[in-house]
């Protein structure tokens, strides 16, 4: 646990910008964001698509790499643990990262068990029998059987799977886990159950969350702040329950204003949409 008054994460200033064609712009997926997690506490990503979620996501779980920017992880600064496979090792005990899709981040060649045990000894964290016990322990926290246990991925639900992916994620121990649309692809139901496990895991261990989601709704039930993307830039921060509510900004107002629900009107969403657009290039001229 965290005890100093130092968040768990400080990110500061983080900038990327992908090169994609030779003559062409850079395309900047994010541009000089800065934020801080506690140890604890759940902050949320919102923006649409394109606006740099999984690119900060990415960062922080050291899968990709920021042009510009600090980022420390329990005052460790990222870009000093070097490179190479050690390196890599040790930013993924800190900071782990579960996708939307497990079935293509689980190995499929391996059981369940077996992918925690894996995981467990890559890290050095158990052996033998330890690595077994420590696999059961694992499953029990996520809710899965002893006999889902010998089942490899093919054989398990989406909702299994990503509780396996959870599991792995936390076999390694790490302060920080990375939630990139984790919960996007299951249905309801399932998704109700893995965001109440997410908050039991969260209550008990003080593991921090970075939490990506399109899905305002989600969101606002995980997260205890949020930062609003826009163009690889935040235009909001705040409490989740007050940037969802009382939305400050215009593109926060528009973000919501999206979202299906009684009475929703897709002509008020474009009329917005053009209003926000048209206030842009206003301000830009
Ligand atoms: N490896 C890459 N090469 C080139 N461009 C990239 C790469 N990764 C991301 N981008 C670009 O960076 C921008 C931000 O992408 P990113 O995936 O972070 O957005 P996002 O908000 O997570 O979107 P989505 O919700 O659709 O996943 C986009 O314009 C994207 O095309």
């Amino acid at each position: 646990m965290n005890t100093s008054a130092t968040p768990l994460v400080v990110a500061d200033g983080l900038h990327r910008a992908f090169h994609v064609a030779r003559g062409a712009d850079p395309v900047v997926a994010v541009d000089d964001v800065s934020f801080t997690i506690e140890a604890g506490e759940a902050l949320g990503l919102v923006g649409e698509s394109g606006s740099g979620k999984s690119t900060i996501a990415r960062i922080l779980a050291g899968l990709e790499r920021a042009d510009s920017g600090s980022l420390r992880v329990a005052g460790i600064d990222r870009r000093t643990v070097g490179h190479g496979a050690a390196a890599r090792l040790a930013r993924a005990r800190q900071v782990q990262m579960v996708f939307q899709d497990p079935y293509g981040s689980l190995d499929r060649r391996l059981t369940v068990e077996q992918t925690l045990t894996h995981a467990m000894r890559l890290h050095g964290l158990a052996g033998g029998r330890d690595a077994k016990g420590g696999a059961a322990e694992l499953l029990e926290r996520v809710r899965l059987s002893a006999t889902q246990a010998r089942l490899k991925p093919y054989q398990l639900s989406g909702g299994q799977r990503q509780r396996v992916a959870i599991a792995r994620a936390l076999a390694v121990e790490p302060a920080v886990l990375v939630l990139d649309e984790a919960v996007s692809a299951l249905d309801v139901s399932v998704q109700a159950q893995i965001l109440e496990l997410l908050d039991e895991i969260r209550r008990e261990s003080r593991i921090s969350l970075l939490f990506v989601s399109h899905d305002l709704a989600v969101v606002d039930e995980v997260t205890d702040r949020v930062l609003v993307l826009f163009g690889g830039a935040v235009v909001e921060e705040g409490r989740t329950q007050d940037v969802l509510r009382k939305p400050a900004h215009p593109y926060t107002r528009l973000l919501i204003a999206s979202v299906p629900g009684p009475g929703w009107d897709p002509h008020d969403v474009i009329a917005r949409r053009a209003a926000f657009e048209l206030s842009r290039s206003d301000a830009s001229t």
